[in-house]
């Protein structure tokens, strides 16, 4: 039976005389793994940042998990995305002199839990990710691959109910690449996360369950809504 974690309707964004969207309508499916693909410059980042309230479209809205995110200050949007959601980017988003450990924790001792209770999920999502032994070690010391597996569990440590990972192995040879792809998506469908997946790469959009285009600010194909 349907039941959307992600609703947007009619969604416009311009960037001064750039119309980056231009109407989109997406719904995703909870614990679904869409793939969003596209050219260069097309709009993906665009609609991707409407999705996760990271920017508010001009016009059309934006109901996550129950919010509808285009109703609310880029105040409480932050609090959503923190509470909600998580990220992974292609690279730049660890504390390469922490431990993975640390790293991991962060989230959660920002969100007030103490270090012992932050340490011990730490540990334990670097488990799921296949990093058990190398908890100690900083992501500065490890191959790209294992710093991304790191990202990847600072990104659900908090549970979020939604991942937007844009571009998560883009820098990742590909066999890198499938190791990494294939330890998200085995504790995404574990944990039933749902996934916002940005790729330019066909093989990566194999990993999802659906994929839309976009071009030109617009959803193309016929895989823009889900099927019946
Ligand atoms: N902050 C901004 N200021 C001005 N123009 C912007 C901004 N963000 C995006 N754009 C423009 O909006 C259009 C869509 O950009 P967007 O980054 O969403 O595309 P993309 O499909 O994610 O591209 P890429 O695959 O290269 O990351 C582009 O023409 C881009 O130059």
């Amino acid at each position: 039976m349907a039941d959307p974690i992600i609703t947007a309707t009619g969604l416009t964004k311009s960037f001064g005389p750039t119309q980056a969207l231009r109407g989109i309508d997406l719904t995703v499916e909870r614990g679904e793994v869409l793939a969003v693909m596209g050219p260069s410059g097309s709009g993906k980042s665009t609609l991707v940042h409407c999705l996760a309230g990271v920017i508010s479209p001009d016009s059309g809205s934006v109901v996550l998990d129950g919010t509808d995110l285009t109703a609310l200050s880029p105040d409480q949007r932050a609090k959503v995305r923190l509470q909600r959601i998580g990220f992974v980017f292609q690279f730049g988003q660890l504390l390469p002199d922490l431990t993975a450990t640390d790293n991991v924790a962060l989230p959660l001792l920002m969100a007030g839990r103490s270090r012992r209770a932050a340490n011990t999920q730490a540990i334990a999502w670097l488990d799921r990710l296949g990093l058990g032994d190398q908890a100690d070690k900083s992501p500065g010391s490890m191959s790209g691959g294992q710093a991304q597996r790191v990202a990847i569990a600072r990104a659900l440590v908090t549970r979020p109910a939604v991942l937007f990972a844009d571009e998560p192995t883009g820098s990742l040879d590909s066999v890198s690449s499938e190791s990494v792809l294939g330890a998200m998506l085995e504790v995404v469908r574990e944990s039933g996360t749902t996934v916002v997946l940005i790729t330019h790469d066909a093989r990566t959009a194999a990993y999802a369950d659906r994929e839309v285009i976009v071009r030109d600010g617009l959803l193309s194909g016929a895989y823009a809504s889900v099927p019946a």
